[in-house]
């Protein structure tokens, strides 16, 4: 096995030795089978909760885990380490000029690998059929809002119109399950809540709300400030009822509900709420994550980042996967508990926001 480089050997956090496990198992006995891999830290809006109005400074190229790169650590995920499906994230995906080239090779390498994406959905509307052809499964735009100028006072850019054409494109494409993610911001579009789910629910979309996090470049997230799971489903209570889904969650961030008109029988379709910060999931997570410079972040919280890069570039040989792979188990053993630290509470005295903002982290 050839020696750890340098830039690889950041510190992790102390643990009990990782046993002689098979998979991405950590020391509270979860195993993470959902890779989220970001692409990209870049993006072309600037959203609130997530980027500065200035942007960030984005990282060089030469950081940047390649196309054949990405493409060899999924294999390795998949075939070693018990990856079950993939999501690409960033940043936005859709900047990466090689994203449709990725996908494919993905693809070809794991036929029957479920390969999602999350994107803003700008430029989207020119891509969907290439990424449909490429392989991919499904995707799940983020819109929060259906007005123009909440639109852009939320992120900061003029383009709801394209991103109504890119969801429009991937409906026509094939790419379903079509979700639509959401983050209410107080003031600006929790009233617009009930109206974007009666939009999707129309065209037979999954919309999910997630509550804000303490993701923001900006730190300005207070816990006062953001929209709670049951203010939302105060929101939508006075246009629609509200049932739990009797389908198992599986570990899913979103908690799924049966949306009816009140009194009426009548299915319209689900809603899926993301209570990460006031009903958190984290004793059943199941995810792992690369960041777009190859450093593995066991929990979306952690402060603790370990890089696979420069081992991936020390060679290809069955030794140095080895290395990859043992690195890549090292590090989420040591997964923490929830919210990057031994218990839940994103907001808690004793929680600290993690220095990079979710674009940089990969959503
Ligand atoms: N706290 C926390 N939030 C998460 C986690 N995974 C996803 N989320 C939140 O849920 C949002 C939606 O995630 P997506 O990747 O779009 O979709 P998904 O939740 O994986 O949903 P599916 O499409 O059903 O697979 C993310 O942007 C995060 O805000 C997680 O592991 N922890
Ligand atoms: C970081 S983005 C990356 C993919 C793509 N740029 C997009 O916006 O879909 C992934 C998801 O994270 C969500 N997100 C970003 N910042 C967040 C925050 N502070 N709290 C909760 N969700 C956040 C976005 O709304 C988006 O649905
Ligand atoms: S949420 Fe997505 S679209 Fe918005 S700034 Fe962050 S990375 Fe960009
Ligand atoms: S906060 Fe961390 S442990 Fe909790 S669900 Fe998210 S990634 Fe998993």
């Amino acid at each position: 096995m050839p020696a750890v480089p340098a830039a690889a050997s950041a510190s992790l956090p102390a643990a009990a030795p990782r046993p002689a496990l098979s998979g991405l198992v950590d020391q509270f006995g979860r195993v993470a089978s959902d890779m989220r891999l970001s692409l990209t830290d870049k993006c072309n809006l600037r959203c609130h909760y997530c980027m500065p109005e200035d942007g960030l400074e984005w990282l060089k190229k030469s950081k940047l885990l390649t196309a054949a790169e990405i493409v060899r650590l999924v294999g390795l995920g998949v075939e070693r380490l018990g990856v079950r499906e993939l999501r690409l994230t960033g940043g936005e995906p859709l900047v990466r000029a090689d994203l449709v080239d990725i996908i494919a090779a993905l693809r070809r390498n794991h036929p029957s690998l479920p390969i999602s994406l999350t994107t803003n959905g700008v430029g989207l509307a020119g891509k969907a059929q290439a990424l449909a052809e490429a392989g991919l499964t499904r995707l799940n735009v983020s819109m929060d809002t259906l007005h123009h100028d909440a639109f852009l006072q939320l992120t900061r850019r003029p383009f709801l119109d394209q991103v109504l054409a890119g969801i429009e494109a991937a409906d026509a494409a094939g790419l379903r399950p079509l979700k639509v993610n959401a983050v209410l911001m107080r003031g600006v579009n929790d009233g617009h809540a009930a109206g974007l789910l009666g939009w999707c629910l129309d065209r037979g979309y999954e919309l999910r709300f997630i509550e804000q996090m303490p993701l923001d470049a900006d730190h300005g997230w207070t816990r006062d400030g953001m929209i709670t799971a049951a203010e939302i489903r105060g929101l939508l209570g006075g246009t629609f009822e509200l049932a739990p889904d009797p389908r198992s969650r599986e570990g899913a961030p979103a908690e799924r509900f049966e949306v009816r008109h009140p009194g009426s029988p009548a299915l319209l379709g689900t809603v899926g709420i993301i209570a990460s910060v006031t009903e958190p999931f984290c004793a059943d997570c199941r995810r792992t994550r690369i960041t777009a410079e190859g450093k593995v972040m066991s929990c979306l919280f952690s402060r603790t980042e370990v890089d696979l890069l420069a081992l991936l570039r020390a060679g290809t040989s069955p030794d140095d996967d080895d290395a990859v792979a043992a690195r890549w188990q090292d590090a989420m053993w040591a997964k923490p508990k929830a919210h990057g630290m031994g218990h839940p509470g994103l907001g808690d005295a004793d929680f600290v926001q993690p220095d990079r903002s979710m674009s940089a982290i990969g959503g």
